[in-house]
């Protein structure tokens, strides 16, 4: 099961999450988010992300092409455009100058539900309201699951992963508000508690397939 930690604010909180098996980590810039890093943060907390965590510059709010000039320049290793301002034109003007492009998307939007469907190499779905802790109508997934490289997330926390794996049945799982003390304030147990209860249940894919390019 891939795991990703999302919204992260320090290089203790990156640290931990690497430490504790994390695949993924995520740093956002956001002008609505009170996880969104002041830009000058960021070069040194992507730098201290270690090899083998894929590093993922994640945006709601910043044009898609000027993101993918951040994320290329300060060597991230993937791009998530969160919400419905990116579409086809965002992804393909982003893919010119950064290809490792992820989509994240709320299932009740109607959302092709192809994985790279509009050139992602990974599709996450997500609540309406990103970042907000909020879970969503699994059972929307009964007709519109995807395949391959998807990530579940919303609402997700070290009490309710496994029984959220064992419904959705998802390649990997994504995290913020649930391992978190205060809204952006990161609780380092309960990153090691929900990586561990993540880890621990019964993978419904392959996991033989690599998100690391
Ligand atoms: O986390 C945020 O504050 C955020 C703000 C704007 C766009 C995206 C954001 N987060 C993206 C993520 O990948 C979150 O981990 C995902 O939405 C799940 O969040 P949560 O329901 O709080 O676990």
């Amino acid at each position: 099961m891939f795991v990703k930690v999302c919204g992260l604010a320090t290089t203790a909180d990156i640290d931990v999450a690497a430490e504790a098996g994390a695949d993924a980590v995520g740093l956002v810039i956001s002008g609505t988010s009170v996880r969104g890093l002041d830009r000058d943060r960021v070069p040194a907390l992507v730098a201290h992300v270690p090899d083998g965590v894929v590093s993922v510059l994640v945006v709601n709010d910043t044009p898609a092409a000027e993101a993918a000039r951040i994320a290329a320049d300060l060597g991230f290793d993937a791009l998530q455009l969160h919400g419905r301002a990116y579409g086809r034109a965002e992804f393909e003007a982003a893919a010119e100058v950064f290809p490792h492009l992820w989509r994240a998307t709320a299932l009740a939007d109607g959302p092709d539900t192809r994985v790279g469907a509009l050139g992602e190499e990974i599709l996450l779905l997500d609540s309406p309201r990103a970042g907000s802790g909020s879970r969503w109508d699994l059972s929307l997934l009964d007709t519109a699951r995807p395949e391959g490289h998807w990530l579940l997330a919303g609402g997700l926390a070290p009490g309710n992963v496994a029984e959220a794996i064992a419904t959705a049945r998802p390649w990997g799982v994504d995290v913020s508000s649930g391992v978190e003390s205060a809204p952006g304030v990161k609780d380092h147990d309960l990153i090691r508690a929900f990586v561990a209860a993540a880890k621990a249940a019964p993978p419904a894919q392959p996991s033989d397939v690599s998100a690391r390019q």
